[in-house]
């Protein structure tokens, strides 16, 4: 399979083997997963390229927030692997994967992320003050944020002063500001009527392009997985409708 930038539509179940580890940051290989007697994930295959921007749909209840929780390190599959830049995230201490979640990804969800506690500028410097900045320029770095965004003046506001689609950009500056790998994204925009989650997607995908951070997003709905370089499809625990799309240079 290539990554040169031509579609090649692959429509049955990807097999890992076809895959060289070393052109892919994220790797899920027959991952499976179940919660008590429900499966979620039985035997999910994915390979996400570097500054790739992958979409993932499919039925409700099908595994997808359970993949991208793999992925991200947040889940432990019962078995299978998972791969982040070729290391075996599943093979982790729960230390070191909160070190990893912490320091090489971005997370934006659907709903409730701003710490409410904290003005908007604050929670965008939060990860740079968790990983060491300084006060002042972690708030810079911030501030930097809001004109890219269309935030200006919201610096100072809390999340209760927020509209859903302004709070939902911050949330995007806080995953992105401190230039990670990987942003995994979560329905960012399933709170959010159709227009403003069309300005927060392409803001998302503009400002991930720019720093060219891979995504994957989880999402229900057809127009955000269209601004994505590849749709896969999750059916009962398993990905298909594979095909590895444009990739971002
Ligand atoms: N914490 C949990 N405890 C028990 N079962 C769970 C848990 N999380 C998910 N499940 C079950 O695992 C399966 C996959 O759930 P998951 O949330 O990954 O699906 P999804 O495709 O993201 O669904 P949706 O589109 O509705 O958000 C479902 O049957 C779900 O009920």
């Amino acid at each position: 399979m290539s990554v040169d930038g031509t579609s090649t539509a692959q429509p049955d179940e990807f097999q890992p083997d076809e895959f060289p580890s070393d052109e892919f940051v994220v790797e899920a290989r027959d991952v499976v997963l179940s919660f008590g007697q429900t499966p979620a994930l039985r035997g999910a295959n994915l390979a996400i390229a570097r500054g790739e921007i992958v979409a993932i749909m499919g039925p409700s209840g099908s595994g997808k927030s359970t993949l991208l929780h793999c992925l991200a390190g947040i889940l432990t599959p019962d078995s299978g692997e998972v791969r982040f830049d070729g290391l075996r995230v599943d093979q982790l201490r729960e230390t070191e994967r909160s070190a990893l979640r912490r320091d090489r990804f971005g997370f934006v969800f659907q709903f409730g992320q701003l710490v409410p506690e904290l003005t908007a500028e604050e929670n965008v410097a939060l990860p740079l003050l968790l990983g060491g900045a300084r006060r002042a320029a972690a708030l810079s770095e911030a501030r930097g944020w809001f004109g890219r965004l269309g935030l200006d003046g919201l610096e100072g506001r809390r999340s209760g002063e927020l509209s859903g689609g302004q709070a939902q950009r911050v949330a995007l500056a806080r995953a992105l500001v401190a230039k990670p790998d990987v942003l995994f994204a979560d329905e960012p925009t399933g709170s959010l009527d159709s227009l403003t989650g069309e300005q927060v997607i392409e803001m998302l995908v503009a400002s991930a392009r720019e720093q060219g951070t891979t995504v994957v997003i989880v999402t229900h709905e057809p127009r955000v997985a269209a601004c994505a370089d590849r749709e896969v499809v999750v059916r009962d625990g398993k990905v298909s409708g594979l095909s590895l799309g444009r990739v971002a240079s």
